[in-house]
């Protein structure tokens, strides 16, 4: 790809993804320590899932909220890859042509429903897809961050350090996730893919501050509300 066209992919990312009504692809279990804890078995491929674009919260905007039917809303600090260019099938060699930039994400976990979903084989939608379960930073461009591979993401509540991860310790680099999911289904410009949380993972409640980082790059916070009341 030529200088040009790569500086124009990165433009055209950097207006507000999270208000282009994009998909968030999620990767489930990309560190050995965070699959252990919830005693799941480590993946052979990526475990993948989706979240809606009604998903994205801002900072700037409403408190974080478990939906009606969760009684155990867990945050999961992540590193999102945002989509510059549409693609399918991508190698692995090109597909960080295909990488505008970056944010930090909470994916915003139904932990209780979760369990029954799973004790009941059934997706995962209600416990991951639910509105604002997605928090993000502001985009971050690709320029600034020379290795994803090489950042410490952490996230504190009230204070109290509760994860702090490596993305050395991702079990699925990048290239491999963007070739992974591209094989499934097409990624479009604005899309972000959130490649999974580190250990630590846990319940937060009503009035809880949380910070979340990446050391040196960025940080952001975020109020926890009263459960959204049942319609
Ligand atoms: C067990 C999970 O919720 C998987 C997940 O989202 C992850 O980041 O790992
Ligand atoms: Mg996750």
């Amino acid at each position: 790809m030529s200088a040009a066209t790569a500086a124009t992919t990165t433009a055209a990312a950097a207006l507000r993804f999270w208000e282009r009504g994009r998909k968030a692809v999620c990767v489930g279990r990309n560190y050995a320590e965070h699959a252990r804890e919830l005693n799941n078995p480590l993946p052979q491929e990526p475990v993948l899932f989706l979240k809606p674009p009604t998903a994205y919260v801002r900072e700037q905007g409403r408190p974080l909220r478990a939906p009606w039917f969760c009684s155990s809303l867990h945050h999961e600090v992540e590193l999102g890859v945002v989509v510059g260019r549409a693609g399918s099938c991508i190698s692995q060699a090109a597909a960080m042509e295909h990488v505008a930039g970056y944010a930090l994400c909470l994916d915003m976990t139904a932990r209780d429903t979760q369990e029954a979903c799973k004790s009941k084989g059934l997706p995962w939608t209600l416990a991951k897809a639910f509105d604002g379960s997605c928090p993000v930073s502001d985009f971050i461009p690709k320029e600034r961050i020379p290795d994803p591979h090489d950042l410490n993401i952490w996230l504190e509540v009230n204070g109290q350090r509760r994860q702090d991860g490596h993305t050395s310790n991702m079990i699925f680099s990048i290239p491999f996730l963007i070739n992974y999911i591209s094989s499934i289904m097409t990624l479009e410009e604005g899309d972000l893919i959130l490649t999974g949380t580190p250990s630590g993972v846990a319940a937060v409640q009503e009035g809880d501050e949380l910070v979340a980082g990446i050391s040196g790059v960025v940080t952001m916070r975020f109020r926890v509300a009263a459960r959204a009341p049942r319609p």
